[in-house]
């Protein structure tokens, strides 16, 4: 086969705690990551030539070096010479749903895609943690883009303990399409805000105590409790985007408001905010009254509900 086309959802953040500084620049994390059906689609074809291309119609997806998917398949190159120099190169076709720049790993996404499409089309039999381990190495979401569904998350991210699969659960999203909040800008304003020393400060220590409890959303999801876990979710990023970006801060607010709303919070780096819903129905109401209230056209709102899936070969 010469080409592969895969699908590549987003995910959200239903917890994400920072336990403070590492070494390496990066933070130490707990998070619980789901994934969603809004998804990306990807080619993966193999060229005569032996160069990289992408390409994209969205205005702020770059088509470089500088694309998440283009370093996946350099990575490939690198790692596998051998293959490389057989197969050729590789042109990539992303067509790209899911917001940019929004917390919901969509560079992650096409970068996991394209590691499982290349390692079909250069027949490399990779197994899905040798995929996860190269992943890791373009980016601390990129493992769970590849695995998917629902998982704790360690480390800076990229250490993955699956939970069971959870019915589906139905969410709607918010996202203004100008506005973006760069990562590493949420978490070094969160380091110098509050730093390590926040977590050593026994103060803060009995009010964090309280509002933050990873123990308590994973009972609830091996429960499959949506109203528990909507009460139960966390984002510490939270608070330092909200008071710099008032309008996610607003969208968050309206959303907690609405009828059918059993939580609500921002995803990731932001500035993606999303609600979850008692039903399908309710959900689609929910995004009418948000937009009603906010007709400003930059105000993107979207349906959604989880999925059980990461990275899935569309069958040709
Ligand atoms: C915040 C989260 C939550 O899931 O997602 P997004 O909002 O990006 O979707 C992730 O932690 C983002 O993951 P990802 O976008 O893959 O991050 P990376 O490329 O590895 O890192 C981008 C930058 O974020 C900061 N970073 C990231 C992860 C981490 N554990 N500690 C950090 O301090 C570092 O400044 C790093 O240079
Ligand atoms: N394949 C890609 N899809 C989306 N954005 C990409 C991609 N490759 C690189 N980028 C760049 O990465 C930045 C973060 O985008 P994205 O991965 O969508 O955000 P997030 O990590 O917050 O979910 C953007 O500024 C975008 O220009």
């Amino acid at each position: 086969m010469r080409s592969y086309s895969l699908i590549a959802p987003a995910k959200i953040n239903l917890y994400l705690e920072i336990i403070g500084d590492r070494p390496d620049g990066y933070h130490e994390l707990a998070m619980i990551l789901q994934s969603i059906d809004l998804a990306d689609q990807i080619e993966v074809r193999s060229l005569s030539t032996d160069n990289i291309r992408v390409h994209c119609h969205h205005p702020q997806v770059p088509t470089d070096k500088s694309n998440l998917a283009y370093r996946a398949a350099e990575l490939m190159a690198t790692q596998f010479p051998d293959a490389f120099s057989n197969y050729g190169g590789v042109e990539i076709t992303i067509k790209k749903q899911i917001p940019v720049a929004a917390g919901l790993a969509g560079g992650s996404t096409n970068a996991a895609a394209v590691l499982v499409g290349i390692d079909l089309l250069w027949h490399l039999g990779l197994t899905q943690s040798e995929l996860e381990e190269l992943g890791a190495t373009l980016g601390s979401d990129v493992p769970f883009c590849i695995a998917g569904g629902t998982a704790i998350a360690t480390g800076r991210g990229e250490q993955l303990a699956p939970l069971p699969n959870l019915a589906p659960i139905h969410l709607v999203l918010a996202k203004y399409r100008s506005l973006e909040v760069s990562t590493p800008w949420a978490y070094k304003t969160y380091r110098q805000q509050f730093g390590s020393t926040y977590i050593r400060d026994s103060d803060n220590l009995a009010a964090r105590a309280s509002a933050v409890h990873s123990g308590a959303i994973v009972k609830a999801i091996l429960n499959q409790d949506a109203a528990e876990i909507s009460q139960k979710l966390h984002n510490d990023l939270e608070r330092v985007v909200l008071p710099a970006y008032p309008q996610v801060l607003q969208l968050r607010e309206l959303f907690a408001t609405q009828p059918g709303v059993l939580g609500t919070m921002m995803s990731g780096s932001g500035p993606t905010v999303f609600a979850i819903a008692q039903s399908l129905q309710l959900a689609e109401a929910i995004k009418l009254n948000v937009r009603q209230a906010i007709p400003d056209e930059d105000l993107e709102l979207f349906v959604t509900r989880t999925t059980t899936h990461g990275i899935q070969i569309v069958p040709i």
